[in-house]
């Protein structure tokens, strides 16, 4: 195998719960405060990763947070023993506490944006974790994500790493959600979309009025900057501020791109005609398909309730893809129609799959928020940590590693408790060695 794009999904974390900690978030506000089931979601997770590894894929892991975070308590003035750090803060402030429980770096779409070797500059693969600002209880992740990532990708001849951006608003940056690649194939230069949905400098640039736009342009073109990038490499494409505020909180809810294939609904940019153009004329030699889902077939709620663009578009051979959806597309009237119809439609996408992420959906993460996508040529897959690679061995592993320390019920009430805290690091702990990642959490340092 010359080239691959590798999808890396983030293993649910053992304090997985629903806190109602996303505003326009539409799937976290509405479901706060039920129980959550964190056994069952790691184990939607394993499977998924299974099923995408079977269909031939090159699929990995990304080792979850430690949580509750008691080093971002403790910084907040928390103090004393474990126990009672966490009794305190949940006495103070139990949204506090539950923000620092969150097992949100599952959705590890937004771990970082990652660049293949084939459009940097430098000829290497670059990443830079994303700072996730506009909510609290995912900014406290990227510094443990660049360490994961780190030990994923060690190799400095291959892997370029970089710091999140920095911590505040002018530059929100949410990562490869809000981020996707059209080339024609993985290891050929393509061509980079960064979505904005506001700007911090320029007023005149569109911005959604309910809801936050959690990705400014001025991240966006920060991290190109980065990665080395040049102008025929990246697009800078404004989100349309309307369907923000529906609650399209990120751009992967509401397009997907792979190869030579964009699928996007046509509400979902500011200016589409605009965009195609711009795409069409940085990849002359390529015969792109641009998939637009007209409202008239679905309407824009039923793409934001079903995730029908939280979708992964992967290549089972050349030329053949596979949508893979969550279940939900299939309950939707408009979207299974469309999706029914969708494989006749005479473009690469020959297949769709169903699959359930019904735990991690509830709080507004379908399939690709999950996972991180990191196109690799054969050299730089050689160089990737093997131990975090997806195969029958480590699903049985990783479902038997879960089996022995995750609960199957939580609410936020059980967050305080100190036995959680003790489980969770010594599920994590043994973690790193299955996965061979040193060091990587707070506990161990
Ligand atoms: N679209 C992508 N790529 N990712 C989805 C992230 C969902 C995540 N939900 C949450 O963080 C909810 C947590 C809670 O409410 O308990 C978020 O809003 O950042």
């Amino acid at each position: 195998m010359a080239q691959c794009e590798a999808n890396f999904d983030g293993l649910v974390g053992p304090t997985h719960n629903y806190a109602g900690l996303s505003y326009g978030n539409v799937a976290s506000q509405h479901n706060a405060l039920e129980h959550s089931n964190p056994k069952q979601a790691a184990k939607q997770g394993l499977q998924k990763m299974k099923t995408l590894s079977e269909l031939g894929l090159v699929q990995g892991v990304l080792a979850p947070q430690e949580r509750p975070d008691m080093v971002t308590l403790r910084r907040l003035g928390f103090s004393g023993s474990d126990a009672q750090v966490l009794e305190k803060a949940y006495r103070d402030s139990p949204a506090l506490l539950a923000a620092c429980c969150s097992a949100s770096s599952m959705w590890t779409a937004n771990a970082a944006t990652v660049s293949p070797s084939a459009d940097t500059q430098d000829g290497r693969v670059h990443f830079t974790p994303a700072n996730l600002t506009n909510k609290f209880h995912r900014s406290i992740e990227h510094e443990v994500t660049g360490r994961i990532l780190g030990q994923v990708f060690a190799d400095e001849q291959y892997f370029c790493h970089h710091a999140a951006l920095p911590a505040n608003d002018y530059f929100g940056d949410e990562g490869a959600a809000n981020h996707t690649r059209l080339c024609a194939n993985y290891d050929q230069a393509g061509v980079e979309l960064f979505v904005y949905g506001r700007s911090a400098f320029d007023a005149s640039l569109p911005a959604p009025q309910r809801y936050p736009a959690r990705q400014t342009l001025e991240a966006s073109r920060a991290v190109a900057r980065l990665h080395g990038l040049n102008e025929d490499t990246a697009i800078f494409i404004a989100q349309n501020p309307k369907v923000i505020d529906q609650g399209v909180f990120h751009n992967d809810v509401i397009s997907v791109g792979n190869q030579n294939v964009m699928f996007y609904h046509q509400e979902a940019f500011w200016d589409t005609p605009a965009v195609l153009h711009d795409i069409r004329q940085k990849m002359p030699d390529t015969p792109l398909f641009f998939i637009e889902v007209p409202s008239a077939d679905v309407p824009l709620m039923d793409a934001i309730a079903s995730y029908l663009f939280n979708t992964q578009i992967v290549t089972l051979k050349p030329g053949h893809m596979a949508l893979i959806a969550p279940t939900e597309c299939a309950n939707i009237a408009s979207v299974k129609a469309y999706l029914d119809k969708l494989p006749g439609l005479n473009t690469p996408i020959k297949e769709v799959h169903f699959i359930d992420v019904k735990q991690s959906m509830r709080n507004g993460g379908g399939p690709a928020c999950l996972r991180l996508r990191v196109a690799l040529n054969e050299a730089e897959l050689a160089a990737t940590n093997p131990a975090c690679l997806m195969n029958e061995a480590l699903f049985a592993r990783l479902n038997h590693w879960v089996d022995q320390h995750y609960r199957d019920r939580l609410s936020l009430n059980d967050l305080r408790d100190p036995s959680l805290l003790q489980q969770s690091r010594t599920a994590l702990d043994e973690l790193t060695q299955i996965l061979q990642l040193g060091s990587v959490y707070p506990f161990q340092q």
